[in-house]
């Protein structure tokens, strides 16, 4: 076997550059049209994890000099008063992207309050418009976890056309919209799942591996192509020698010795997500005001 290390993608820094492309814009847009995008958040419920990142997206949201709005729900709030607060934030002008924070409740049919939201504000993309602007080549705002790993494989590869991409995981919001992407970039394009009978196999095979399983080191270095750029969507808290740990879906040391290029945990695709919903709410007041989308935030 060859020592070389395989090159780690830094996504922490990558998303820091973005973040300030995304702050010029917004700039540029006050500038030129005395607009400021205005991003809502919602959060329902105190899930200590969901609290961490929402307080996290409000921190950068106003570091690239957007307007930040926090809405708070308590968890036992109805399923009505929450579309009904969608309702609000689709009327409101200076509003241009919102996002609901997921996992909702139990009780709350989460499939209908996404699509309650203005497809056009739906910065996460999860709206079926946008699933279905996608997946058929129009324009569409594009789920943020899959445009950062498009960014970041990109940045890496140049053009993707022709590399043979393996999609660990087929989520609504992550391995379905991935696949779609990869297609549209001209990769031979396949997606893995729980009940694919030879996840090894498809594994060694794939030049392009982006792996969202949610499963803690579902995939052994030793499956990886060598050469293959991995992207590892997956963040998992596990104890190891008795200590809470942050893992990805791929193991890591191993993963390390053979791929070409790979994205750690925390540090890599985690960080490009927030970023990207930034250039997400960019892009909908782009829009929004009839402003010309800067080439390099979309996707
Ligand atoms: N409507 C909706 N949209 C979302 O985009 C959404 C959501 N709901 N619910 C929860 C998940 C999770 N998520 C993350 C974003 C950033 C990091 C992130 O920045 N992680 C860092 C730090 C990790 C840590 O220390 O916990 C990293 O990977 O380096 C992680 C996870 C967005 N989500
Ligand atoms: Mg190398």
């Amino acid at each position: 076997m060859c020592s070389a290390r395989a090159d780690i993608i830094d996504g922490k820094a990558f998303a820091a550059t973005l973040r300030q492309k995304v702050a010029a814009q917004v700039a540029r847009l006050k500038a030129e049209y005395g607009i400021v995008p205005g991003l809502a958040v919602v959060l329902v419920g105190e899930d200590p994890a969901s609290t961490v990142y929402v307080r996290n997206k409000e921190r950068m949201t106003a570091e690239v000099g957007m307007n930040g709005h926090a809405f708070r729900l308590p968890a036992h709030a109805s399923e009505a008063e929450l579309l009904d607060l969608v309702r609000q934030l689709n009327a409101d002008s200076a509003i241009h992207g919102i996002l609901v924070q997921l996992p909702l409740p139990a009780h709350m049919d989460a499939r209908k309050v996404i699509n309650t939201i203005n497809p056009e504000k739906d910065v996460d993309g999860f709206h079926v418009v946008n699933a279905g602007l996608l997946a058929t080549g129009q324009e569409a705002m594009v789920p943020c976890t899959p445009l950062g790993c498009l960014m970041l494989l990109r940045d890496r590869l140049g053009s993707l056309a022709g590399y043979k991409a393996l999609v660990v995981g087929a989520s609504n919001i992550v391995g379905k919209p991935m696949a779609q992407l990869l297609l549209a970039e001209k990769c031979t394009v396949s997606i893995a799942h729980s009940r694919t009978r030879d996840l090894e196999a498809e594994v060694r095979q794939a030049e392009i591996l982006v792996v969202a399983a949610g499963r803690a080191e579902l995939i052994p270095g030793d499956w990886i192509k060598p050469g293959a750029v991995v992207i590892d969507v997956g963040i998992n808290r596990i104890e190891r020698d008795g200590k809470p740990v942050l893992v990805g879906d791929v193991a890591f040391e191993q993963a390390v010795r053979v791929a070409g290029a790979i994205t750690p945990v925390p540090g890599g695709v985690g960080p490009m997500t927030i970023a990207c919903l930034l250039a997400n709410a960019l892009t909908a007041c782009c829009r929004a005001v009839g402003a010309s989308e800067p080439a390099e935030l979309v996707a």
